[in-house]
């Protein structure tokens, strides 16, 4: 069964630019995406830093406007609905965030944190969250007594655990979980991957899993989504993108892909710079005269329309 289905999604913020500096200019963050995700199943997002990912998970959540399009969750046209109107259906989906060590609020002690989304859906008597809590936090891998420890007393891991637990105490359906691991140490990373495969499995999550890693995204997801400057340029089962990309983008994002076998590290050293050549060769306008990739985060030029 589909749980999530995207359809022509477009988000375009307004920026400040022109003679007046009055709002004249979009950047199409997303432009026209669409896809789907069926239960129990893990889609990955994958593509640069400021191609549209985070936007996407963003819109799914009400947290921003989206400009047209329709996302439908479990049957239900979310578009349709107001930040206030979205509340039942938070419930079912929660979000993982990329830093664990800014998503948790360091006033606040642990038992609070993961009991916050509690005390907004459910009437549970002091005894009964503390021991939710306590289960939570015993699923995750940390121990129960920490449930009154500040979140600096933790590592980035466990801190990334305790963000975990906290999506979980409402028992989604769907968890987007935006670069879960990309702000963790990499011998960390593989444990908190294989935390939450565990979980799925337990919990029978599905998995909106946005990342730049191929090399997690193919180890984490079923299906992988690659999205170029705000569109979905290619999409397919994780093994056939990987084996076979098509887009030169996918492409340039396999290639960079670090290779231990060090045969064929020349190998594919000679077919990075193949690919870049190609790909510089197809998207002029993207580096400057030194032939050095523009930043998508600081320019944004080519996101640009004029406003109709
Ligand atoms: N609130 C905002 N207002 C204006 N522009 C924004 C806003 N948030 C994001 N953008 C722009 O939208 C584009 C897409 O950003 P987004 O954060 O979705 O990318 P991303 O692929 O998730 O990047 P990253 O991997 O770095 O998180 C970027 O050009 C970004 O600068």
């Amino acid at each position: 069964m589909v749980l999530l289905k995207i359809d022509d999604l477009k988000v375009h913020y307004p920026i400040r630019g022109g003679v007046f500096k009055t709002i004249s200019d979009y950047i199409r963050a997303v432009d026209g995406v669409s896809f789907e995700l069926k239960e129990g199943e893990t889609y990955g997002l994958v593509g640069e830093s400021g191609s549209g990912k985070s936007t996407i998970g963003k819109a799914i959540l009400k947290l921003i406007n989206m400009t047209s399009g329709r996302i439908v969750f479990n049957g239900q046209d979310l578009s349709k609905f107001s930040f206030g109107q979205m509340k039942p259906f938070r419930q079912d989906i929660q979000m993982i965030f990329q830093d664990p060590y800014s998503s948790l609020n360091p006033r606040k002690r642990v038992a609070d944190i993961i009991a916050e989304p509690l005390r907004n859906y459910q009437c549970l008597t002091v005894g009964e969250e503390k021991k939710c809590v306590q289960n939570y936090l015993d699923k995750v891998g940390l121990n129960p007594d920490s449930m009154y420890k500040y979140p600096h007393e933790f590592s980035g891991g466990q801190r990334q655990r305790i963000g975990i637990a906290r999506a979980l105490t409402l028992k989604p359906k769907l968890i987007i979980a935006d670069e879960p691991v990309s702000a963790l140490d990499v011998s960390v990373q593989a444990q908190v991957l294989n935390f939450l495969q565990d979980l799925q499995k337990e919990f029978k999550l599905t998995y909106l899993f946005i990342g730049h890693d191929l090399g997690v995204i193919r180890h984490m997801c079923d299906k992988i989504g690659v999205m170029y400057r705000g569109r979905l340029v290619e999409e397919g089962i994780s093994e056939e993108i990987y084996e076979n990309p098509q887009h030169i983008y996918t492409k340039r994002l396999i290639a960079a892909i670090p290779e231990l076998n060090p045969e064929r590290r020349a190998q594919k050293t000679e077919l990075r710079k193949k690919i870049a050549k190609e790909y510089e060769q197809l998207y002029p306008e993207y580096f400057d005269e030194h032939g050095r990739a523009y930043d998508l985060k600081s320019i944004s030029n080519t996101h640009r329309v004029a406003m109709p």
